[in-house]
């Protein structure tokens, strides 16, 4: 069996960094020590040899308010491959009505051009007692993250009555719950209100959501989790008020995880005020791009560990898509792109800012999301057995961010006349040199579905602990136990 040699470089992992090489044979990593030798070589000289990234939250090929995301698995994954993402979570997202394993079965049609690794999560988009049959059908085949959205009112929102009934269902099969936590109510109100008085632009998408909803959502969302029982991830958490209530659930012993965005970790709310409608509306996304204070609440939460890890929310549109919502904000598709740029980004402002040490961003791009996953260590690591999933990364790299090289299928990029420094020199999926020094070599189809097992060990300890305190009548004298 041929075997590849990442040589001359430093290991760099969540809790370790240390000079060696590392050996890959068959996809998956052999050796890790000095003097390696293999068939082939690769220089990791002045480079850090990381897990690839792992992008818990994408939509690709999503339909989503009267048409799809524009990058499906195939252009999707090569944008991940080459700023080092080597493996996506994506959501399966069923209709109204449709069965949780029918809609599964059309991701996997669709996943199936995927260059590099990926999983799911399911969606709740409506509740009944089919779907309460199909979420153990979902687990058994190894989708066991289950997103519930407390927003979209009318089309994807569940109601708090449904969001507990979920919620205990995923926390007795010894799943993950998961929430887009804004009040849907609310901003259904504040968005007939701003286009009855005739705000009308890109801009009014973000006073429809302050960081208000957010909170109240997050809070909400935390409280009924833990009445269910159930640990719970937060997704795209943008605000101090969300955060504040992760930070407080944690404080507390909660299960509880937050999921910032790079995007609300580097761009903020002017972007919604340029004078050019277009520029304004490629960057409408739920929840809204905030304020700097916010920005910096989402730093803090990283450096200590509030918040978790970083995702991108990958779900692009090009300028004509967004040109539905011209003369109504509330018609414009919601979301952004960032598969390619979610490495280079945060290292550059991260790493290279020194809010973050080389390690954790190793954590919270790789190794917080497949441990929170129940994917580690097969991915997320750099250990014998592991798969070679990973990046090669050249921290003097540098390059200024342009639709016009970039891999995604849309017209622009959100983050256009950026300037990083610390890019992949290259990206490896399951051993195979899927990107060298920009150049994408990658093969359509060679990503291959990852299923996850139910009840890691979080799962199980807050079983035990629940169990433990579970309400238990009182036992009085005189009184005779009444039963049904
Ligand atoms: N975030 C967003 O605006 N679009 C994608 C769907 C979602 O995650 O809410
Ligand atoms: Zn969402
Ligand atoms: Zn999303």
């Amino acid at each position: 069996m041929a075997s590849t040699v990442i040589k001359g470089g430093t290991v760099v992992t969540a809790d370790l960094s240390h000079a060696a090489d590392v050996k890959i044979e068959g996809g998956v990593i052999t050796e890790i020590g000095q003097n390696l030798k293999g068939d082939r070589v690769l220089d990791a000289t002045g480079c850090y040899i990381m897990p690839g990234g792992i992008d818990p939250h994408t939509h690709l090929e999503m339909p989503f308010m009267g048409t799809y995301s524009a990058d499906d698995f195939e252009s999707g994954t090569r944008a991940a491959l080459a700023g080092g993402t080597t493996m996506v979570v994506d959501f399966v997202l069923p209709g109204q009505g449709q069965g949780l394993m029918d809609a599964a079965q059309m991701w996997h049609n669709k996943s199936g051009r995927a260059h590099c690794d990926y999983s799911y999560h399911m969606a709740v988009t409506w509740w009944g007692e089919k779907v309460w049959e199909d979420m153990a059908e979902s687990v058994k085949a190894g989708i066991t993250s289950f997103k519930h959205f407390l927003a979209y009112k009318g089309a994807l929102m569940v109601n708090d009555d449904e969001l507990f009934a979920s919620f205990r269902r995923v926390g007795d099969l010894g799943g993950l719950a998961m929430v887009h936590a804004e009040n849907g109510d609310v901003v259904a109100e504040l968005t007939a209100k701003l286009l009855a008085e005739g705000n009308r632009g890109p801009e009014a998408h973000a006073y429809s959501r302050p960081p208000q909803v957010e909170g109240e959502a997050t809070n909400r969302a935390i409280m009924i989790a833990d009445m269910a029982g159930v640990p719970l991830y937060v997704v795209h958490v943008s605000c101090e008020e969300a955060h504040e209530a992760i930070r407080r659930a944690r404080q507390a012993g909660k299960r509880v995880w937050g999921e910032p965005l790079i995007q609300h970790l580097t761009l903020d709310e002017s972007e919604y005020f340029h004078p050019d409608w277009d520029h304004a509306a490629r960057r409408v996304m739920s929840p809204p791009f905030r304020s700097k204070d916010h920005q910096a609440s989402l730093w803090a939460g990283l450096q200590s560990g509030s918040l978790s890890v970083v995702a991108t929310d990958h779900c692009s549109f090009t300028t004509e898509q967004k040109r539905f919502g011209m003369g109504d904000f509330s018609k414009i598709p919601n979301g952004t792109g960032g598969l390619e740029d979610r490495l280079p980004m945060l290292w550059t402002h991260g790493v290279g800012t020194g809010r973050l040490t080389p390690n954790e961003f190793v954590a919270v791009t790789s190794t917080n999301i497949a441990k929170i996953l129940n994917l580690y260590p097969k991915k997320g690591a750099v250990l014998v057995g592991a798969d070679a999933d990973l990046v090669v990364w050249d921290p003097k790299a540098e390059k200024v961010i342009t639709a016009g090289t970039q891999q995604s299928a849309i017209d622009y990029n959100v983050f256009e006349g950026h300037k990083v420094a610390g890019l992949p020199r290259f990206t490896l999926s399951r051993g195979h040199v899927s990107v060298t020094e920009g150049k994408v070599d990658s093969r359509e189809g060679h990503g291959r579905f990852v299923g996850r097992e139910a009840r890691p060990a979080v799962n199980r300890a807050l079983s035990q602990w629940k169990e433990l305190t579970a309400p238990r009548p009182v036992t009085r004298t005189g009184v005779p136990a009444t039963g049904v």
